[in-house]
Protein backbone atom coordinates (compact mmCIF):
# COMPACT_ATOMS: atom_id res chain seq x y z
CA UNK A 1 0.00 0.00 0.00
CA UNK A 2 1.64 3.48 -0.28
CA UNK A 3 1.55 6.63 1.88
CA UNK A 4 -1.17 8.96 1.01
CA UNK A 5 1.61 11.68 0.35
CA UNK A 6 3.04 9.67 -2.18
CA UNK A 7 0.00 8.29 -4.03
CA UNK A 8 0.20 10.96 -6.50
CA UNK A 9 3.67 10.88 -7.27
CA UNK A 10 4.73 9.40 -10.68
CA UNK A 11 6.21 5.84 -10.15
CA UNK A 12 9.17 6.51 -13.14
CA UNK A 13 11.40 9.86 -13.36
CA UNK A 14 9.86 11.83 -16.41
CA UNK A 15 6.58 9.59 -16.70
CA UNK A 16 3.79 12.45 -16.46
CA UNK A 17 1.66 13.46 -13.48
CA UNK A 18 -0.98 10.84 -12.59
CA UNK A 19 -4.58 12.29 -12.77
CA UNK A 20 -5.97 13.28 -9.47
CA UNK A 21 -9.71 12.64 -10.97
CA UNK A 22 -11.44 10.66 -13.59
CA UNK A 23 -12.02 12.66 -16.47
CA UNK A 24 -15.64 13.54 -16.96
CA UNK A 25 -15.91 11.47 -20.23
CA UNK A 26 -19.25 9.72 -21.05
CA UNK A 27 -18.48 5.97 -21.83
CA UNK A 28 -22.26 4.16 -22.55
CA UNK A 29 -20.92 1.61 -24.63
CA UNK A 30 -17.00 0.18 -24.54
CA UNK A 31 -17.62 -1.33 -28.01
CA UNK A 32 -15.08 -3.94 -28.62
CA UNK A 33 -13.72 -4.39 -32.72
CA UNK A 34 -10.95 -7.18 -33.58
CA UNK A 35 -8.08 -4.58 -34.92
CA UNK A 36 -6.71 -7.67 -37.06
CA UNK A 37 -10.48 -7.54 -39.02
CA UNK A 38 -10.33 -5.48 -42.28
CA UNK A 39 -13.62 -5.50 -42.73
CA UNK A 40 -14.18 -4.04 -38.87
CA UNK A 41 -11.34 -1.65 -38.91
CA UNK A 42 -13.05 0.12 -42.27
CA UNK A 43 -16.27 0.68 -40.15
CA UNK A 44 -13.82 2.47 -37.56
CA UNK A 45 -14.52 6.29 -38.98
CA UNK A 46 -18.37 5.68 -39.13
CA UNK A 47 -18.57 4.27 -35.77
CA UNK A 48 -16.80 7.17 -34.45
CA UNK A 49 -20.32 9.08 -34.93
CA UNK A 50 -22.40 6.73 -32.90
CA UNK A 51 -20.06 5.20 -29.68
CA UNK A 52 -18.22 7.13 -26.74
CA UNK A 53 -15.01 4.23 -26.54
CA UNK A 54 -13.67 2.18 -29.49
CA UNK A 55 -12.17 -0.95 -27.69
CA UNK A 56 -9.48 -2.96 -29.74
CA UNK A 57 -8.74 -6.70 -28.51
CA UNK A 58 -5.84 -8.12 -28.51
CA UNK A 59 -7.05 -10.69 -25.55
CA UNK A 60 -9.63 -13.39 -25.85
CA UNK A 61 -11.54 -14.03 -29.14
CA UNK A 62 -8.04 -12.95 -30.55
CA UNK A 63 -6.94 -16.50 -31.47
CA UNK A 64 -3.32 -16.71 -30.74
CA UNK A 65 -1.87 -17.03 -34.15
CA UNK A 66 -2.98 -13.56 -35.13
CA UNK A 67 -2.36 -11.93 -32.19
CA UNK A 68 0.67 -10.59 -33.25
CA UNK A 69 -0.68 -9.13 -36.62
CA UNK A 70 -4.19 -7.91 -34.22
CA UNK A 71 -1.29 -6.18 -31.87
CA UNK A 72 0.84 -3.87 -34.82
CA UNK A 73 -2.90 -3.60 -36.43
CA UNK A 74 -4.13 -1.96 -33.46
CA UNK A 75 -1.02 0.38 -33.42
CA UNK A 76 -1.51 1.20 -36.87
CA UNK A 77 -5.61 2.18 -36.45
CA UNK A 78 -4.26 4.50 -33.48
CA UNK A 79 -1.83 6.08 -35.07
CA UNK A 80 -3.91 6.80 -38.64
CA UNK A 81 -7.47 6.85 -38.20
CA UNK A 82 -9.49 9.90 -37.15
CA UNK A 83 -12.01 8.67 -34.28
CA UNK A 84 -12.70 12.47 -33.33
CA UNK A 85 -13.70 12.67 -30.03
CA UNK A 86 -14.73 9.23 -29.57
CA UNK A 87 -11.96 7.46 -26.98
CA UNK A 88 -9.64 4.73 -28.01
CA UNK A 89 -9.24 1.66 -25.47
CA UNK A 90 -7.39 -1.22 -25.70
CA UNK A 91 -7.53 -4.57 -24.09
CA UNK A 92 -4.43 -6.25 -23.21
CA UNK A 93 -3.66 -10.15 -22.95
CA UNK A 94 -3.08 -11.42 -19.14
CA UNK A 95 -0.04 -10.76 -17.25
CA UNK A 96 0.80 -14.44 -17.52
CA UNK A 97 0.24 -14.62 -20.92
CA UNK A 98 3.13 -14.70 -23.36
CA UNK A 99 1.80 -11.78 -25.47
CA UNK A 100 1.08 -9.37 -22.37
CA UNK A 101 4.76 -7.81 -22.42
CA UNK A 102 4.89 -6.51 -26.41
CA UNK A 103 1.32 -5.69 -26.31
CA UNK A 104 1.98 -3.35 -23.38
CA UNK A 105 4.98 -1.97 -24.80
CA UNK A 106 4.08 -1.34 -27.67
CA UNK A 107 1.21 0.04 -27.04
CA UNK A 108 2.46 2.47 -24.63
CA UNK A 109 5.83 3.22 -26.77
CA UNK A 110 4.40 3.64 -30.32
CA UNK A 111 0.24 4.54 -29.63
CA UNK A 112 0.71 5.69 -26.10
CA UNK A 113 -0.74 9.85 -27.06
CA UNK A 114 -3.86 7.89 -28.33
CA UNK A 115 -5.24 5.18 -26.50
CA UNK A 116 -6.97 6.49 -23.42
CA UNK A 117 -7.57 3.41 -21.12
CA UNK A 118 -5.30 0.11 -21.24
CA UNK A 119 -8.02 -2.83 -20.16
CA UNK A 120 -5.95 -5.33 -18.08
CA UNK A 121 -8.56 -8.78 -17.64
CA UNK A 122 -8.29 -11.26 -14.42
CA UNK A 123 -7.22 -8.52 -12.21
CA UNK A 124 -6.60 -10.85 -8.81
CA UNK A 125 -5.24 -8.42 -6.58
CA UNK A 126 -4.10 -4.36 -6.27
CA UNK A 127 -0.28 -6.55 -6.69
CA UNK A 128 -1.48 -7.19 -10.85
CA UNK A 129 -2.32 -3.10 -10.89
CA UNK A 130 0.85 -1.77 -8.90
CA UNK A 131 2.97 -3.85 -11.61
CA UNK A 132 1.15 -2.46 -14.69
CA UNK A 133 1.15 1.04 -12.61
CA UNK A 134 5.02 0.78 -12.51
CA UNK A 135 5.73 -0.74 -16.39
CA UNK A 136 3.35 1.69 -18.08
CA UNK A 137 5.32 4.83 -16.21
CA UNK A 138 8.49 3.56 -17.28
CA UNK A 139 7.63 2.74 -20.56
CA UNK A 140 5.79 6.44 -20.36
CA UNK A 141 8.98 7.93 -19.54
CA UNK A 142 10.76 6.54 -22.14
CA UNK A 143 8.58 7.43 -24.97
CA UNK A 144 7.99 11.09 -23.65
CA UNK A 145 4.29 10.38 -23.19
CA UNK A 146 2.66 13.78 -22.44
CA UNK A 147 -0.38 12.59 -20.44
CA UNK A 148 -0.83 9.66 -18.32
CA UNK A 149 -2.61 6.20 -19.75
CA UNK A 150 -5.47 4.56 -17.45
CA UNK A 151 -6.36 1.56 -16.54
CA UNK A 152 -9.44 -0.40 -16.17
CA UNK A 153 -9.65 -4.05 -14.27
CA UNK A 154 -11.68 -6.35 -15.90
CA UNK A 155 -13.04 -8.66 -12.33
CA UNK A 156 -12.87 -12.19 -13.73
CA UNK A 157 -11.91 -14.33 -10.79
CA UNK A 158 -12.82 -15.20 -7.35
CA UNK A 159 -9.96 -13.79 -6.11
CA UNK A 160 -10.36 -10.47 -7.84
CA UNK A 161 -14.06 -10.53 -6.61
CA UNK A 162 -12.43 -10.82 -2.85
CA UNK A 163 -10.00 -8.04 -3.55
CA UNK A 164 -11.44 -5.93 -5.66
CA UNK A 165 -12.01 -2.67 -3.25
CA UNK A 166 -7.50 -3.00 -3.11
CA UNK A 167 -7.26 -3.48 -6.98
CA UNK A 168 -10.03 -0.49 -7.42
CA UNK A 169 -7.33 1.96 -5.08
CA UNK A 170 -3.93 0.69 -6.41
CA UNK A 171 -3.66 3.41 -8.45
CA UNK A 172 -4.14 6.86 -9.21
CA UNK A 173 -4.29 5.36 -13.12
CA UNK A 174 -7.55 3.61 -11.84
CA UNK A 175 -10.15 4.55 -14.50
CA UNK A 176 -12.77 1.76 -13.75
CA UNK A 177 -14.16 -1.96 -13.81
CA UNK A 178 -16.02 -4.07 -15.70
CA UNK A 179 -17.56 -7.19 -14.50
CA UNK A 180 -16.29 -10.13 -16.74
CA UNK A 181 -19.48 -12.37 -16.29
CA UNK A 182 -17.92 -15.30 -18.66
CA UNK A 183 -14.64 -15.73 -17.11
CA UNK A 184 -16.24 -15.34 -13.56
CA UNK A 185 -18.49 -17.62 -13.98
CA UNK A 186 -15.71 -20.25 -15.07
CA UNK A 187 -13.55 -19.44 -12.45
CA UNK A 188 -16.43 -19.90 -10.00
CA UNK A 189 -17.87 -23.11 -11.21
CA UNK A 190 -21.10 -21.59 -11.62
CA UNK A 191 -23.56 -23.56 -13.51
CA UNK A 192 -24.25 -20.60 -16.26
CA UNK A 193 -22.36 -21.64 -19.61
CA UNK A 194 -23.45 -18.10 -21.33
CA UNK A 195 -21.63 -14.54 -21.40
CA UNK A 196 -23.76 -12.74 -18.91
CA UNK A 197 -27.49 -12.72 -18.39
CA UNK A 198 -30.00 -15.42 -16.56
CA UNK A 199 -30.00 -18.78 -15.65
CA UNK A 200 -33.66 -20.60 -15.47
CA UNK A 201 -32.19 -22.52 -12.65
CA UNK A 202 -31.42 -19.58 -10.29
CA UNK A 203 -34.99 -18.13 -9.38
CA UNK A 204 -37.43 -18.07 -6.18
CA UNK A 205 -40.85 -19.43 -5.87
CA UNK A 206 -43.82 -18.48 -4.61
CA UNK A 207 -44.79 -19.54 -0.72
CA UNK A 208 -47.51 -22.13 -1.31
CA UNK A 209 -50.96 -20.96 -1.10
CA UNK A 210 -52.80 -21.76 1.95
CA UNK A 211 -50.39 -24.43 2.65
CA UNK A 212 -50.28 -26.25 -0.58
CA UNK A 213 -47.18 -27.11 -1.88
CA UNK A 214 -48.94 -29.39 -4.77
CA UNK A 215 -50.75 -26.16 -6.46
CA UNK A 216 -49.10 -24.51 -9.30
CA UNK A 217 -46.88 -21.40 -8.15
CA UNK A 218 -45.74 -18.29 -9.69
CA UNK A 219 -41.60 -18.28 -10.18
CA UNK A 220 -39.23 -15.16 -11.11
CA UNK A 221 -36.33 -15.55 -12.47
CA UNK A 222 -33.12 -13.82 -10.16
CA UNK A 223 -29.81 -11.72 -10.72
CA UNK A 224 -27.25 -14.13 -10.96
CA UNK A 225 -24.75 -11.16 -10.94
CA UNK A 226 -26.71 -8.91 -8.67
CA UNK A 227 -24.18 -9.86 -5.64
CA UNK A 228 -21.35 -9.07 -7.94
CA UNK A 229 -22.01 -5.90 -9.69
CA UNK A 230 -23.05 -3.91 -6.07
CA UNK A 231 -19.88 -4.99 -4.56
CA UNK A 232 -18.07 -4.19 -7.62
CA UNK A 233 -20.30 -0.41 -7.67
CA UNK A 234 -19.18 0.02 -4.20
CA UNK A 235 -15.85 -0.83 -4.62
CA UNK A 236 -15.78 1.71 -7.72
CA UNK A 237 -17.35 4.55 -5.87
CA UNK A 238 -15.28 3.99 -2.55
CA UNK A 239 -11.95 4.83 -5.31
CA UNK A 240 -14.21 7.72 -6.77
CA UNK A 241 -13.72 5.51 -10.30
CA UNK A 242 -16.74 3.81 -12.45
CA UNK A 243 -18.12 0.58 -12.54
CA UNK A 244 -19.74 -1.20 -16.25
CA UNK A 245 -21.57 -4.20 -17.16
CA UNK A 246 -19.30 -6.23 -19.02
CA UNK A 247 -20.64 -8.15 -22.25
CA UNK A 248 -23.70 -9.23 -22.84
CA UNK A 249 -23.06 -12.52 -25.67
CA UNK A 250 -26.42 -13.63 -26.89
CA UNK A 251 -26.43 -11.19 -29.55
CA UNK A 252 -30.13 -12.07 -30.83
CA UNK A 253 -31.54 -11.39 -27.58
CA UNK A 254 -31.54 -7.67 -27.55
CA UNK A 255 -34.17 -7.76 -24.85
CA UNK A 256 -32.72 -9.46 -22.65
CA UNK A 257 -29.47 -7.69 -22.78
CA UNK A 258 -31.46 -4.15 -22.46
CA UNK A 259 -32.87 -5.92 -19.53
CA UNK A 260 -29.06 -6.73 -17.87
CA UNK A 261 -27.98 -3.50 -19.11
CA UNK A 262 -30.37 -1.42 -17.48
CA UNK A 263 -30.43 -3.29 -13.84
CA UNK A 264 -26.59 -1.96 -14.31
CA UNK A 265 -27.45 1.52 -15.46
CA UNK A 266 -30.23 1.33 -12.16
CA UNK A 267 -27.53 0.07 -10.07
CA UNK A 268 -24.86 2.60 -10.57
CA UNK A 269 -22.84 1.36 -13.16
CA UNK A 270 -22.40 4.24 -16.41
CA UNK A 271 -21.96 1.54 -19.13
CA UNK A 272 -21.47 -1.22 -20.93
CA UNK A 273 -19.56 -3.58 -23.65
CA UNK A 274 -21.06 -3.55 -26.97
CA UNK A 275 -20.36 -6.58 -28.99
CA UNK A 276 -21.59 -6.38 -32.29
CA UNK A 277 -23.26 -3.41 -33.88
CA UNK A 278 -26.92 -4.02 -32.41
CA UNK A 279 -25.93 -3.84 -28.83
CA UNK A 280 -24.89 0.12 -29.43
CA UNK A 281 -28.25 1.41 -29.73
CA UNK A 282 -29.28 -0.86 -26.35
CA UNK A 283 -26.69 0.82 -24.13
CA UNK A 284 -27.23 4.42 -25.39
CA UNK A 285 -30.70 4.41 -24.80
CA UNK A 286 -30.02 2.42 -21.58
CA UNK A 287 -27.12 4.99 -20.27
CA UNK A 288 -28.73 7.57 -21.16
CA UNK A 289 -30.53 9.32 -18.24
CA UNK A 290 -34.45 9.09 -19.37
CA UNK A 291 -36.05 12.70 -20.13
CA UNK A 292 -39.16 11.97 -17.86
CA UNK A 293 -36.45 11.66 -14.88
CA UNK A 294 -34.67 14.08 -15.74
CA UNK A 295 -37.51 16.77 -15.77
CA UNK A 296 -38.37 15.33 -12.22
CA UNK A 297 -35.04 15.99 -11.06
CA UNK A 298 -34.48 19.36 -12.53
CA UNK A 299 -38.01 20.18 -10.90
CA UNK A 300 -36.38 19.10 -7.13
CA UNK A 301 -33.64 21.24 -7.62
CA UNK A 302 -35.41 24.18 -8.20
CA UNK A 303 -37.82 23.45 -5.24
CA UNK A 304 -35.12 23.14 -2.73
CA UNK A 305 -32.50 25.79 -4.24
CA UNK A 306 -29.99 25.24 -1.22
CA UNK A 307 -30.51 21.78 -0.58
CA UNK A 308 -31.11 22.14 2.83
CA UNK A 309 -34.96 21.98 4.39
CA UNK A 310 -37.69 19.48 3.34
CA UNK A 311 -40.80 19.77 1.18
CA UNK A 312 -43.17 18.02 -0.73
CA UNK A 313 -43.71 17.66 -4.23
CA UNK A 314 -46.59 15.62 -5.60
CA UNK A 315 -47.09 13.85 -2.20
CA UNK A 316 -43.53 12.95 -2.25
CA UNK A 317 -40.74 14.49 0.47
CA UNK A 318 -37.87 15.91 -1.04
CA UNK A 319 -34.47 16.96 1.23
CA UNK A 320 -30.66 16.96 0.88
CA UNK A 321 -30.29 13.78 0.43
CA UNK A 322 -33.28 13.51 -2.83
CA UNK A 323 -31.49 17.13 -3.66
CA UNK A 324 -28.03 14.89 -4.02
CA UNK A 325 -29.98 12.13 -6.00
CA UNK A 326 -31.54 14.46 -8.73
CA UNK A 327 -27.92 15.99 -8.96
CA UNK A 328 -26.10 12.93 -9.86
CA UNK A 329 -29.21 12.68 -12.46
CA UNK A 330 -28.50 16.24 -13.97
CA UNK A 331 -24.96 16.48 -14.30
CA UNK A 332 -25.19 12.96 -16.13
CA UNK A 333 -27.75 14.31 -18.19
CA UNK A 334 -25.75 17.11 -19.33
CA UNK A 335 -22.71 15.41 -20.29
CA UNK A 336 -24.15 12.97 -22.08
CA UNK A 337 -26.29 15.82 -23.92
CA UNK A 338 -23.01 17.43 -24.84
CA UNK A 339 -21.52 14.31 -25.78
CA UNK A 340 -24.44 13.50 -28.36
CA UNK A 341 -24.34 17.43 -29.78
CA UNK A 342 -20.55 16.48 -30.44
CA UNK A 343 -21.60 12.64 -31.78
CA UNK A 344 -23.98 14.66 -33.54
CA UNK A 345 -21.69 17.20 -35.51
CA UNK A 346 -19.82 14.77 -36.53
CA UNK A 347 -22.26 12.73 -38.34
CA UNK A 348 -23.87 15.36 -39.75
CA UNK A 349 -20.32 16.18 -41.01
CA UNK A 350 -19.62 19.41 -39.31
CA UNK A 351 -16.28 19.93 -37.37
CA UNK A 352 -16.24 19.28 -33.63
C1 LIG B 1 -16.24 -12.78 -22.93
C2 LIG B 1 -15.44 -11.69 -23.70
O1 LIG B 1 -14.24 -11.62 -23.54
S1 LIG B 1 -16.34 -10.60 -24.66
C3 LIG B 1 -15.13 -9.73 -25.55
C4 LIG B 1 -14.46 -10.52 -26.66
N1 LIG B 1 -15.34 -10.75 -27.79
C5 LIG B 1 -15.36 -9.87 -28.84
O2 LIG B 1 -14.62 -8.89 -28.85
C6 LIG B 1 -16.33 -10.17 -29.95
C7 LIG B 1 -16.57 -8.93 -30.82
N2 LIG B 1 -17.58 -9.23 -31.81
C8 LIG B 1 -17.32 -9.98 -32.90
O3 LIG B 1 -16.21 -10.43 -33.13
C9 LIG B 1 -18.46 -10.26 -33.84
O4 LIG B 1 -19.57 -9.44 -33.55
C10 LIG B 1 -18.99 -11.73 -33.80
C11 LIG B 1 -17.88 -12.71 -34.16
C12 LIG B 1 -19.55 -12.07 -32.42
C13 LIG B 1 -20.14 -11.86 -34.80
O5 LIG B 1 -19.67 -11.39 -36.05
P1 LIG B 1 -20.43 -11.74 -37.40
O6 LIG B 1 -20.68 -13.23 -37.45
O7 LIG B 1 -19.70 -11.11 -38.53
O8 LIG B 1 -21.84 -11.04 -37.13
P2 LIG B 1 -22.85 -10.47 -38.19
O9 LIG B 1 -22.85 -11.32 -39.44
O10 LIG B 1 -24.16 -10.30 -37.51
O11 LIG B 1 -22.24 -9.04 -38.53
C14 LIG B 1 -22.95 -8.08 -39.26
C15 LIG B 1 -22.00 -6.99 -39.69
O12 LIG B 1 -21.50 -6.31 -38.53
C16 LIG B 1 -20.07 -6.35 -38.53
N3 LIG B 1 -19.66 -6.49 -37.13
C17 LIG B 1 -19.91 -7.51 -36.29
N4 LIG B 1 -19.37 -7.26 -35.08
C18 LIG B 1 -18.76 -6.06 -35.18
C19 LIG B 1 -18.03 -5.28 -34.26
N5 LIG B 1 -17.82 -5.69 -33.01
N6 LIG B 1 -17.56 -4.10 -34.69
C20 LIG B 1 -17.75 -3.68 -35.94
N7 LIG B 1 -18.44 -4.38 -36.88
C21 LIG B 1 -18.94 -5.56 -36.47
C22 LIG B 1 -19.70 -7.56 -39.35
O13 LIG B 1 -18.41 -7.39 -39.88
C23 LIG B 1 -20.78 -7.51 -40.42
O14 LIG B 1 -20.42 -6.54 -41.39
P3 LIG B 1 -21.00 -6.58 -42.92
O15 LIG B 1 -22.47 -6.37 -42.81
O16 LIG B 1 -20.30 -5.44 -43.60
O17 LIG B 1 -20.65 -7.93 -43.46
C1 LIG C 1 -15.65 -9.87 -20.09
C2 LIG C 1 -14.86 -11.06 -20.08
O1 LIG C 1 -13.73 -11.08 -20.48
C3 LIG C 1 -15.49 -12.24 -19.58
O2 LIG C 1 -16.70 -12.22 -19.32
O3 LIG C 1 -14.78 -13.24 -19.42
MG1 LIG D 1 -12.72 -12.83 -19.94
Amino acid sequence: MRSPRSFFEPLAIGAPQPLRAIPPVPSRMIHFFDPGNPKMVTKLPSLATSVDVLLGNLEDAIESSRKDQARAALVDVACTTDLGTTSLWARVNALNSPWFIEDITRLVSEAGEQIDVLMVPKVEGPEDIEFVDRLVALLEARAGISRPLQLHAILETSRGVANVEAICMASPRMQGVSLGPADLAADRQMKTTAVGGGHPGYLVREDPPGGDVHAVRTTAQQDLWHYTLARMVDACRLAGIQPYYGPFGDIRDVVACEDQFRNAYVMGCVGAWSLHPVQIDIARRVFTPDEGQVAWARQVLAALADGSGAVMIDGKMQDDATFKQCANVVALADLISERDRLLESRSDGRST
